[in-house]
């Protein structure tokens, strides 16, 4: 029995984490924290599930890493330096794995290796992200590391950067530049959480889709990372590809 802490349990994401641990043979749920409760009730786990807030999150990864706890995190706003970050903590305390998980949807994760794989071969990409209203993030994680990733396929295979002569914008009117990819933040109710990867070249489009019909579909993923962390090889791991063999 691998035994399981929860932070953001009372939230969308950490409720339905709760559920689906506690229905795990093979898992134990130890403790379920939410605002304003204690951290220390995580002690007796060995590995934390985050999905709080990203103006929190670092503060409990940081908790975990000093308390030797494995953290599988699917909570946003992991950039380049707040994963330097983590990584300074490990180096001053090792022994714990932490897992980042942009997404968790298995679909969701292939259609960013599609996006990476498909990226240096059309002369344009964008990517539009639909969400829930009451996402605080924008662009989303998915998306964010969607860009990183097609950009970095674009660069290393020298494909130019995309085509745009806009010279006049009303300011947001061609989304955010997440390193040279343009990013469209969509926030309607009805929706969960959605995805359009958009590449443009000779007379073709090539659109890859990815739609989350509800949070249970997130938890196939959520439930391999909390399985795989404690014996990763590397001690931040960031996406859950290589769990998929991708
Ligand atoms: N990687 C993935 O596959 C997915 C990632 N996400 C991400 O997960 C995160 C959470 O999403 P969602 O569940 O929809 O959000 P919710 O707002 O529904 O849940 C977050 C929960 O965390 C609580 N919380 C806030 N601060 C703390 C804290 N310091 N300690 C413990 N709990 C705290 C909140 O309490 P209160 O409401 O009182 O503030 C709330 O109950 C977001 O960043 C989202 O983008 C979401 C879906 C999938
Ligand atoms: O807030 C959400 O709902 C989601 N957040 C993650 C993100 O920011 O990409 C994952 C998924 O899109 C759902």
């Amino acid at each position: 029995m691998i035994k399981v802490g929860v932070l953001g349990a009372r939230g969308r994401m950490g409720a339905e984490v709760c559920r689906a641990v506690e229905g795990a043979d093979d898992l134990e749920l130890v403790a379920a924290v939410d605002q304003g409760d204690e951290l220390e009730s995580l002690g007796a786990a060995e590995v934390v599930v985050d999905f709080t807030h990203p103006g929190v999150v670092m503060d409990n990864l940081r908790w975990c890493v000093e308390h030797g706890l494995h953290a599988v995190v699917g909570t946003s706003g992991f950039d380049p330096g707040r994963l330097d970050t983590v990584r300074g903590w490990q180096a001053a305390k090792p022994g714990s794995n932490v897992l980042i998980g942009p997404n968790f949807g298995i679909g969701a994760v292939l259609m960013m290796h599609f996006a990476r794989k498909a990226a240096p071969f059309f002369e344009s990409v964008e990517i539009v992200e639909l969400h829930h209203p009451n996402k605080a993030d924008a662009p989303s994680g998915t998306a964010y590391r969607t860009a990183e990733l097609v950009s970095a396929a674009r660069a290393e295979a020298g494909t130019p950067p995309s085509p745009d002569a806009t010279t006049d914008e009303l300011h947001g009117a061609r989304g955010t530049d997440v390193e040279g990819v343009h990013v469209h933040s969509i926030r309607l109710s009805g929706l969960i959480a959605h995805q359009e990867v958009l590449l443009g070249g000779h007379g073709e489009i090539f659109t890859i889709r990815h739609d989350s019909m509800n949070r249970e579909s997130f938890m196939p993923g959520v439930l391999l990372g909390v399985r795989s962390v404690r014996e990763l090889p590397a001690s931040l791991t960031v996406g859950i590809e290589s769990l998929l063999g991708l």
